[in-house]
């Protein structure tokens, strides 16, 4: 059966979507099968994968509010083994529109127990806030995968984040864990990175990954290329870790 993860962290720029796309590809590169959810109207992963968002007929969007269906919605991607329900910018107002529909909260789940069992793993970007988007990926997945970047403010906001978590774990999804905490962006040429790396640690004990992201600078060109880490550059610094952050996800 798939497992859901929801790549979460309200901040922005914290490398959520870095972090779905390349992990998403790099589980799909250990043959498992992958489905990427981009639910951020920003629409950074469907681009960031190679999607041309002038293409896309049915995007999440369609999924949440015009009960398309997800398989319909779903993309292949040029990774073998990895597909895609794209985003588009129409998102930006599904906040707004979900607002009086019945149960608005739960409509992502609905959807994704229609493909859950036809993937190892569905992984969900999100945005960056705790609106009814988010809500919804907390409430669909298994577990919650959170991005922190190695920087002075790392922290901050992370109470409103896992008082949200507990939110759905009370009212909505009972089951929803903690996947892992991934450090990302460390700059190796400071002390203050490896501070805060303890500071997390200190929070977050042995939820804290092994793999620490650092920053790279083709992780940050391979979007605007349209591909993942491990085609635009497979024996980058940026490749090799996510290639061993997904062989935690997956307990290698
Ligand atoms: N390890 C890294 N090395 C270098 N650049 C990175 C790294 N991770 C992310 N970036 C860059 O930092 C920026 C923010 O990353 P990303 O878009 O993944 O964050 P996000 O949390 O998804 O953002 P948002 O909150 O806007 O959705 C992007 O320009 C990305 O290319």
């Amino acid at each position: 059966m798939g497992k859901i993860i929801a790549v979460a962290n309200q901040k922005g720029g914290v490398g959520k979507t870095t972090t779905s796309v390349n992990l998403s590809a790099c589980l799909a590169a250990l043959g498992k099968k992958v489905l990427l959810v981009d639910i951020d109207p920003q629409g950074n992963a469907t681009s960031g994968i190679g999607v041309n968002k002038a293409d896309v007929r049915y995007c999440i969007y369609d999924v949440l509010i015009n009960d398309i269906s997800p398989v319909d919605a779903t993309l292949p991607t040029e990774i073998e083994g990895l597909m895609i329900i794209p985003a588009t910018i129409q998102l930006a107002g599904a906040e707004i529109e979900l607002v009086p529909t019945i149960s608005r909260e739960v409509r992502l789940k609905k959807a994704l127990e229609v493909v859950k069992d036809k993937y190892d793993f569905v992984i969900i970007d999100c945005p960056p806030s705790l609106g009814i988007l988010t809500v919804n990926s907390l409430t669909a997945a298994d577990s919650v995968l959170i991005p922190i970047q190695c920087e002075y403010y790392a922290l901050e906001g992370l109470s409103q984040l896992l008082n949200t978590i507990r939110l759905v774990q009370k009212h909505l999804n009972s089951q929803l864990a903690i996947e892992g905490v991934v450090l990302t962006m460390l700059d190796a040429r400071t002390n203050l990175g490896l501070q805060v790396i303890e500071e997390v640690k200190k929070y977050f004990q042995e939820k804290v990954y092994k793999t620490i992201i650092p920053r790279n600078v083709r992780l940050s060109e391979a979007p605007s290329h349209g591909q993942a880490i491990i085609t635009y550059d497979p024996r980058s610094r940026g490749a090799e870790v996510y290639s061993d952050l997904a062989k935690e996800v997956v307990g290698v």
